[in-house]
């Protein structure tokens, strides 16, 4: 068990390089347990980078990676799943021929106690407990993401902000500890990002969720995030809360090279 108030993720002077790209360069930072933590920065800055270090898709060059104080670096995704971290793509990653309910369940394998084939013959051998459990949860969850509606709706055929939804579903059903969301407001409109920004949230509050996120739209990352960390060209530049990061020279410098509406962005999220 790690002691209370320690953090629940560590990152420690990572570094990732890709033949001569340098994407990530000795990156360190801290998530506390029940925290909404952000990553910001231009393109290409290294955001997805860290976080499939975290979820293990990546290995880092060099450093290291902790979860609730071990060492995690060399842990396959898969298992650190079982561990109690859950993620989101950028780039949706559900099975749009499945339905809304096959593809949460999906999420939910690696915590049958007995995998899928043995799960069946457990089912055909008529101790369902377990099965019938894990449908209430999954329930519980379609519920919560107010996507009753389309349960039975292949994925696929869904408008794009509800998929996004659908995918949130799916990271949460793995009951994580701490959720990783890679720009989940990506490609919404202003009410579908509210909504989003209050399911995320909730999931703080009220599941008890640590987030770590990249996202894009500084307006929702000023509002949900209690601290904030910049990365420019693969380097952390600032760290700490919305209101001193976006008031950092070096943040403002690194954000004059993007487009003028990121700038203005920024200044519109400053606080009054
Ligand atoms: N698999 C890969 N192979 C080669 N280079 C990569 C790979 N993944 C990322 N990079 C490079 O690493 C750098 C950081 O990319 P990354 O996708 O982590 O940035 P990002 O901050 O998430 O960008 P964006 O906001 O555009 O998604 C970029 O130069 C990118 O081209």
């Amino acid at each position: 068990m790690a002691e209370a108030g320690a953090p629940i993720l560590a990152a420690e002077q990572v570094s990732l390089r890709f033949g001569g790209v340098r994407a990530l360069t000795d990156v360190s930072f801290q998530v506390n347990r029940g925290e909404v933590f952000s990553i910001i920065g231009p393109n290409g800055a290294g955001k997805t980078s860290m976080v499939n270090c975290i979820s293990g898709r990546y290995r880092p060059t060099e450093g290291a990676i902790r979860f609730d104080g071990a060492d995690i670096t060399r842990v396959p995704t898969r298992r650190r799943a079982g561990l109690g971290i859950g993620r989101t793509f950028q780039n949706l990653a559900l099975f749009g021929h499945m339905s809304v309910l096959d593809n949460i369940m999906v999420g939910r394998h690696h915590l049958l106690r007995r995998g899928f084939l043995p799960g069946m013959i457990y089912w055909l051998g008529g101790a369902q407990d377990e099965e019938i459990a894990h449908r209430r949860e999954v329930e519980e969850i379609i519920d919560f993401l107010e996507i009753q509606h389309i349960r039975k709706a292949p994925a696929g055929t869904l408008p794009y902000g509800l998929r996004k939804r659908v995918e949130l579903a799916r990271a949460v059903a793995l009951k994580p500890r701490l959720i990783l969301l890679d720009e989940p407001m990506a490609g919404m409109n202003l009410e579908e990002k509210e909504d989003m920004a209050r399911y995320i949230l909730d999931l703080n509050e009220e599941w008890g969720m640590t987030v770590l996120m990249i996202e894009h739209d500084m307006g929702v990352v000023m509002d949900i995030s209690q601290r904030v960390m910049v990365l420019d060209f693969g380097r952390k530049i600032a760290e700490g809360t919305p209101e001193a990061v976006l008031a950092d020279p070096h943040v403002r410098r690194a954000y004059l090279g993007e487009a003028d509406e990121v700038v203005r962005d920024i200044d519109e999220s400053m606080p009054v």
